[in-house]
């Protein structure tokens, strides 16, 4: 599906960092939380599992206003540094979102004014951290890191590529056909990602949301459209889709796999039946396994005597937003 043309937007002041007010700009985790359903079970298994492989970095929390206050309590007592986030909606619109859901991800995106960090790693409340990737955060400012979606399920059925069956994953098995035009662009999973928040770069991704026509995969694809000028794809082991295992088994190590995203139906751990399509896989069983030990492992809780680990006292660390970042824009190329 060809993203539609978006208007040019100076939107990645590339030189001109001035330090931030806070002298030690800090790194971080940043997962999104709405509802008070039980995708706080994601969020208390992915901060599990950040303290097993001994992350050295917090997790923030980004939740919407209707997240209830046993539910931030919980976080908060699990070293979560819980932030409120206003919504933010796409513009009215007709579209059929690929889950109806998805119209709540866009509120992702105020995750670009959290300015006290320099980088952070984005992850849904749906994944699992297996082995340490603090790494990514050490990263070449400048770039939008994630991993390369698959565009061969179900979900994917208003697409073209999916109705050629055309998938990046696999670009020489179903050719893109000339008369298509050109194939479409690399496109990421927004399900993970390493970026730098950026008071510029907010502002015009909100800017940019008011006039972008909404598509079915929301926030991933206006992201994807966004960001394709400074994408860098990372490999699968960063990101592992699910439904690759059964789509592009040739493209996935599992042996190597440090981060996985249970994003596939009914694949979630914490509702799973094993009843869908693809489900009563022994990988899938092994993996859901894998969710749910870290999920139940007490020794994983949080301890106070950790709280010095963290470079702000937890106190600190619910205040408002540090004073915003002064950026010299890059000249504009235009
Ligand atoms: O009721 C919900 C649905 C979604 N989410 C958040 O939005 C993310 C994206 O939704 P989901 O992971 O279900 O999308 P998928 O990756 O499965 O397409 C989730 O991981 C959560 O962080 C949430 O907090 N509550
Ligand atoms: O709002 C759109 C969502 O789109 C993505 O999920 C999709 C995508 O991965 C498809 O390719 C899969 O087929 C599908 O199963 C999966 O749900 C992100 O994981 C999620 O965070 C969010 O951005
Ligand atoms: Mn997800």
């Amino acid at each position: 599906m060809a993203p539609p043309e978006l208007p040019v937007v100076d939107a990645f002041p590339v030189v001109g960092k001035i330090p931030t007010v806070d002298s030690d700009p800090k790194k971080g985790y940043v997962t999104f939380l709405a509802g008070n359903g039980d995708y706080v079970k994601g969020v208390v298994g992915l901060a599990k599992g950040l303290r097993k492989v001994k992350s050295a970095y917090p997790l923030v929390v980004a939740i919407l206003p209707d997240v209830p206050e046993d539910h931030r309590e919980l976080l908060r007592s699990q070293g979560c540094i819980v932030r409120e986030i206003e919504p933010i909606y796409p513009p009215s619109n007709q579209i059929q979102f690929a889950m109806a859901y998805y119209v709540i991800n866009y509120s992702k995106l105020r995750i670009w004014n959290f300015l006290e960090y320099s980088k952070m790693v984005y992850l849904d409340a749906d994944i699992q951290v297996y082995e340490n990737i603090d790494h990514l955060l050490d990263t070449p400012d400048g770039y939008f890191y994630a991993v390369m979606d698959c565009f061969c399920e179900k979900t994917w059925s208003h697409s073209p590529q999916y109705s050629i069956g055309y998938c990046q994953q696999c670009p020489d098995k179903v050719t893109w056909p000339a008369e298509m035009g050109s194939p479409p662009p690399l496109y990421f999973n927004a399900g993970f990602f390493v970026y730098e928040p950026n008071k510029i770069t907010y502002e015009n991704l909100l800017e940019t949301l008011k006039i972008t026509p909404p598509t079915p995969f929301a926030e991933q694809d206006f992201l994807n459209m966004f960001f394709n000028p400074i994408y860098k794809p990372i490999p699968p082991v960063y990101n592992l889709v699910l439904a690759m295992l059964w789509r592009h088994p040739e493209n996935i190590h599992l042996e190597e796999t440090k981060v996985v995203h249970y994003c596939a139906a009914g694949s979630k751990p914490w509702r799973y039946t094993g009843k869908e399509d693809n489900m009563d896989r022994e990988d899938i069983k092994v993996l859901v396994k894998k969710w749910w030990d870290v999920y139940d492992d007490e020794s994983l809780d949080f301890k106070a005597e950790e709280e010095e680990k963290f470079s702000k006292p937890s106190i600190l660390a619910s205040m408002p937003d540090q004073p915003a970042v002064a950026y010299i824009p890059a000249p504009s190329a235009a």
